[in-house]
């Protein structure tokens, strides 16, 4: 039995607008250490606290979190698209372990993941269907949310049923971290994109490339520094790797989750992937940090982090 972790930020727009030649192939360098880790951990499953973006979970039924036993990616963002090797046996069980922690996960046997779950998969392992994995959605963006307490309890319990599997288990973080790109809310959106929140699954190609537009477009405005979206974080972002780097987690209980759309953006809630898989690890142990990245990248709209840890020791 081993736990290991990486957690890394996604971008829709990485490949597409490319940042400077030397931030890419500073983070190409970071990436390059984690797939060399990840390679030397050589896991057999991957649990993968992810994200979504209004392509898998919408306000027709927004749970706070989700195990799927089944899962599909749509391909959004030049991301890879298909069934993922859901590994249906330990889905099941982690989903028993966590409610029987007393951690209300919602269970799936059809779920939808978009780039937030299959980014880092292509990254790291170059495809989303070359190791088993089992898909944990995070709800980041749909407001309201629940306290980040609860995000940590959700890790600690899934870290506990993981390292039960005597498996060589990888637990894959993804999303953030200071970032607030062009993600619409139910609060502020006209009439038919609220409709396209509540119910716009399976848009047609048109639709969807309009969408995946509007965000490069904004991406570009960014680097620009003729948009009117939130700056980056770089202060905040380094502050909150340090408090996940020393495993005191129960410190980030006491962030509200205004403080976090004040201080960081709206999707900065995606940290909440990066609080699970920190927190997963800790509940076997003391943890080590192995190798951290991070750079703020207004080009792709992202605090961009890397980081790769394992159980203290190992
Ligand atoms: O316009 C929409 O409905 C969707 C927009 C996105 O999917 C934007 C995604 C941005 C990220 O995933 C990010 O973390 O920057
Ligand atoms: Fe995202």
């Amino acid at each position: 039995m081993s736990l290991a972790l990486c957690a890394l930020s996604h971008t829709p727009v990485m490949g597409v607008h490319q940042p400077a030649d030397e931030v890419v192939a500073r983070v190409e360098a970071a990436l390059d250490d984690a797939r060399a880790f990840v390679a030397d951990v050589d896991p057999d499953l991957v649990v993968v606290f992810a994200p979504d973006h209004y392509n898998g979970f919408l306000y027709d039924l927004m749970p706070s979190f989700c195990i799927g036993a089944q899962a599909t990616a749509i391909g959004d963002y030049g991301t890879s698209a298909g069934p993922l090797p859901v590994d249906r046996a330990a889905a099941r069980s982690l989903a028993s372990a966590v409610l029987d922690a007393g951690v209300d996960v919602a269970f799936s046997e059809r779920m939808t993941v978009d780039h937030g779950c299959a980014q880092p998969l292509d990254l790291l392992f170059g495809g989303i269907d070359t190791v088993p994995v089992v898909p944990v959605f995070i709800n980041c963006v749909a407001e309201p949310l629940g306290p980040v307490s609860r995000v940590r309890l959700l890790g600690e319990a899934v870290g506990r049923a993981a390292a039960a599997l005597d498996r060589r288990v990888l637990l894959l973080g993804s999303g953030g971290l200071s970032h607030d790109p062009p993600v619409p809310r139910l609060t502020e959106a006209p009439p038919e994109v609220v409709e396209r929140l509540i119910s716009g699954r399976n848009p047609t190609p048109e639709e969807r490339a309009a969408r995946q537009d509007r965000v490069f477009d904004a991406a570009l405005a960014y680097a620009a520094g003729t948009s009117d979206l939130m700056p980056l974080n770089p202060e905040w972002d380094r502050r909150f790797l340090e408090v996940l780097g020393g495993g005191d987690l129960a410190q980030l209980d006491s962030w509200s989750n205004e403080s976090f759309v004040q201080e960081a953006g709206h999707s900065s809630h995606e940290v909440r992937t990066w609080i699970a898989v920190h927190a997963a690890l800790g509940a076997m142990g003391p943890y080590e940090v192995r190798s951290t990245f991070y750079e703020a990248i207004p080009e792709w709209i992202a605090g961009f982090g890397v980081t790769t840890a394992e159980t203290r020791g190992r």
